[in-house]
């Protein structure tokens, strides 16, 4: 009988990481497209000591009596029940740093597609729009260089976007976060600012904290009505940090200019969804971190958190849990 942990993972996982985790685990696999049905993992996950895969709840965790590390292959963790995994003494890890430059350059993308439409002008040029004797002026955007950038949520990938935006583009930077950070301001002479001076005064706004109970819908009708009606507006956090029926009507309404949006309040979007009828919207369906190389990054470093933190070696463990591993 083997005497490595049973591991349960419920989505594809590149061959290489598939041939580590079997070095180290007595591993089940979902080898097809897409995530193993749920009621799939939940007879499956009856004796796992560790699983590789989505959303942890109290309803996964009382099928799990064995359970010990849910590992996911994102840095974000808002489909962890913290409290449940709590009570039921189960650490989670995800995958920090691997992935920042990746999702940087995709927010740079949907600023320059949001200020300069790019989205909406190739869509002009290939419906035949584009004719002789247009003045041009209907054409214009927002420049990105040397405007105003505000980065709510300064960690590792909006450090990573500010890098991007003050060198590559010469923007001025204001940024709200839980703190200031000093090292911040020196690097790309930034401004900490409370939130609602920085929807004041920013050009382009990008949401870039974590989903957690704080920061649920921290954008709303009130938010909406500070900005500049100049401005973009870029999510590539999660859906919920923001109440998409305010950002719809402000959009209808003219109060800001345009809106970059990775992310959604359900996923994917209702094809009735108005956001996706709206030429100065540009929508994307949550791609911060798809390349195949960052991909691969992100499953190896899950494979490996998860190893380690069953073995109680050195992984990426999600601070509100630290607490759980014996030091
Ligand atoms: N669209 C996509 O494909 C991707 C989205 N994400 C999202 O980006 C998030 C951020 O990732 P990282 O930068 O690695 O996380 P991080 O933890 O390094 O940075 C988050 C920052 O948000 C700040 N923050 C937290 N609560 C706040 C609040 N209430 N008000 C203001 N600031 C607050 C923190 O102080 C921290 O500086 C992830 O949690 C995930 O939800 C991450 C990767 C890809
Ligand atoms: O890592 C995350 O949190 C994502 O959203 C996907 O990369």
């Amino acid at each position: 009988m083997s005497t490595k942990p049973k591991i349960l993972v419920t989505h594809k996982l590149p061959e290489t990481v598939q041939d580590y985790l079997n070095l180290h685990g007595d591993c089940t696999f979902w080898n097809q497209e897409g995530s193993m049905p749920r009621s799939v993992i939940l007879d499956k996950v009856s004796d796992a000591e560790g699983i590789l895969g989505g959303t942890i709840d109290e309803e996964l965790l009382s099928c799990a009596p064995r359970l010990r590390v849910a590992s996911t292959s994102s840095v974000g963790y808002n489909h962890f029940d913290l409290d449940a995994m709590r009570s039921h003494g189960v650490i989670g890890t995800h995958t920090p740093y691997v992935l920042d430059s990746t999702v940087a350059d995709l927010v740079l993308a949907l600023m320059l597609s949001a200020g300069r439409r790019i989205a909406e002008l190739d869509a002009y040029v290939k419906q035949g729009k584009w004719q002789k004797g247009t003045s041009g002026t209907e054409l214009f955007g927002v420049d990105v260089h040397h405007s105003t950038l505000g980065i709510i949520g300064m960690g590792r990938i909006g450090e990573a976007i500010a890098k991007r935006a003050v060198f590559g583009f010469d923007m001025n930077l204001l940024y709200h976060s839980r703190r200031p950070k000093k090292e911040v301001d020196e690097r790309f002479h930034a401004r900490f600012c409370e939130l609602d001076e920085l929807l004041c005064e920013s050009d382009y706004i990008v949401v870039m904290t974590p989903l957690t109970p704080e920061t649920k819908h921290l954008i709303g009708e009130e938010q909406f009505n500070l900005m500049k009606s100049s401005a973009i507006f870029i999510n590539a956090s999660r859906g919920a940090t923001v109440d998409e029926q305010a950002l719809i009507k402000a959009l209808q309404q003219g109060k800001i200019r345009g809106a970059g949006l990775d992310v959604f309040d359900i996923e994917p979007t209702p094809v009735d969804n108005p956001l996706l009828s709206m030429p100065n919207v540009v929508t994307l369906p949550h791609i911060g971190s798809a390349t195949a190389r960052t991909r691969n990054d992100m499953a190896e470093l899950a494979a490996r958190n998860l190893v380690e933190a069953l073995n109680g070696g050195q992984a990426y463990i999600v601070q509100e849990l630290k607490d759980l591993v014996p030091n």
